[in-house]
Order: C-alpha cells, then structure tokens, then sequence
C-alpha cells in the first residue's frame, strides 16, 4: 500500500529463551522476496516460536530482527501494516464475515465505501461471498481459515506468516485454503508458512527451512531438500523415520 519495501527480512543471532532453555539456537538468516519457504520440522521443533519472532509477536532474547527500510525507532506502525499473520486457529470478531473484514481495512485507514468494497471482493476471491452476513463464528472451521486469509489478504501484505493454516481441517478445506495461499503468493505477497506435514510441504514449497530440536539446521530449494537431505535429521525426517 505505501512505497518501498521492508524485505528481506534479517535475522542476526536470534535466540529465543524461556524457562532456562534455550528453545531457538542463535540463527542467521534474510527472508527474501519470491519464493515460497516452508518451515518444516517435528512437533515441538520450534517452527511457531521461529515465526512469532520473525512477525514481531515475541521479541528475540538475543540478536535482532530487522526489516529492511526499519528506522532506528523499528520502522512503527508502517512496517505491522506491510505484514500479516494467519494463526491455526482463526481468531474471529463476534460480527458478521464481512465486517471482519472491513474492521481490518477500518484499522488500515481506508474508508467506509472502500472497506465495503474490498471485502466484498476479498470474500469473492475466497469462495465466502454467499456467506457475507454470517456471524463470523458460526462459520465452519475450513470457512473461518478462509475469512482469516480474506481479511489477511485484504490489507495488501508484503509478507504473510501462516502458522499451521491447515491443522485440524478437512481434505477438501485443505485444498481450498491451500488455492487460497497460492493465489495470495501468484498476486505477489511473500509467504513463509510452518508446518509438519511432509505432504503439504512437497505440494506447496519452493524453499524448505528445517527445524529440529530449536536449531534451523538446512535451508535449501526444495526439490534438492527432499532428494538430497544433507543432515541426518532431514533424511530422517523425509524418510518418516525421525525420532525426536
Ligand atoms: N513460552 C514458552 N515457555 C516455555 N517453553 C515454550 C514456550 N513456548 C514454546 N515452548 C516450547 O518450545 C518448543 C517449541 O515450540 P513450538 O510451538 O515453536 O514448536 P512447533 O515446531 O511449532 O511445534 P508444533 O508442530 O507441535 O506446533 C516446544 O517444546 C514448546 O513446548
């Protein structure tokens, strides 16, 4: 919405501490424009702790996150309008599907007519537009993950966080929210999404960040990463034979 841009995205020596264990090991990496990365790792590997941080939700316990473009005050509220995240479970305000999605566009400035309008297509793109006057909860949980990335997508982000988007759902509300995240990428916002179904991941990566045991241990295009893992833990885990 507003010029420039804030990718990539640095991490410098980020660690995430809590409780006296250290749950991310100190990472170095930029997150870049284009392709699609895939944290991919075990349960508790520390694939959602990696993606709060990367989206501001916790703060590092050393090292830093920086956006490009981020001024020595953190860049404010203009760098959290340029990114969104979409969590598991869809956190819905108690009003209709498309006022949810108005009230986002509401917090981003625009105004009445406009919001109207763009929720409205939003809820088109997303195959929700019968259900527009629905109370957001009521809606089933494939259909709230639908209004999630609608009202996520609406706001135009650079960058979209999706943590686990299609746990719990079923196999066609699967397909549905992954056409849904591949169109939000073909209209070009940056994805980085987690997740710990090998499945999903070959269906849907072009880059493959694995995690094991806190420590992001390779990061490579994922045709190379699923035929040629270079750790023990990679191979393990595309073999399905991990033992965590
Ligand atoms: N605030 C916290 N305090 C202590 N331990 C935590 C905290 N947050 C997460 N953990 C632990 O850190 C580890 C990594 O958690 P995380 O949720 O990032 O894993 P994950 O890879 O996303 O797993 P899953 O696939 O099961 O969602 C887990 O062992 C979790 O119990």
């Amino acid at each position: 919405m507003s010029a420039g841009t804030i990718l990539p995205l640095r991490l410098e020596a980020v660690a995430f501490e809590a409780s006296g264990r250290t749950l991310i090991e100190p990472v170095t990496l930029d997150i870049t424009r284009g392709p699609r990365s895939l944290l991919l790792g075990p349960n508790g590997s520390g694939k959602s702790l990696f993606l709060r941080l990367c989206h501001g939700l916790i703060r590092p316990s050393r090292g830093r996150v920086h956006w490009k473009g981020e001024g020595a005050n953190g860049g404010g509220r203009s760098l959290l309008h340029r990114q969104a995240m979409v969590f598991q479970r869809p956190v819905m305000l108690r009003r209709s599907a498309i006022a949810n999605v108005e009230y986002a566009l509401k917090l981003r400035g625009l105004d009445r007519d406009a919001r109207r309008d763009r929720a409205r297509e939003m809820l088109a793109r997303t195959g929700l537009a019968a259900l527009a006057r629905m109370p957001a909860r009521a809606l089933s949980g494939g259909e709230q993950q639908r209004l999630a990335l609608a009202r996520a997508w609406a706001i135009e982000p650079e960058i979209l966080f999706l943590d686990e988007p299609t746990a719990n759902l079923d196999p066609a509300a699967v397909k549905m929210v992954e056409e849904i995240i591949g169109a939000i990428h073909a209209a070009g916002t940056k994805i980085v999404m987690t997740t710990h179904d090998l499945v999903q991941a070959r269906r849907l990566a072009d880059e493959i960040i694995f995690l094991h045991r806190g420590r992001v241990v390779e990061r490579r295009e994922a045709a190379s990463f699923f035929s040629r893992p270079e750790t023990e833990a990679a191979r393990a885990f595309v073999e399905g034979r991990l033992d965590w």
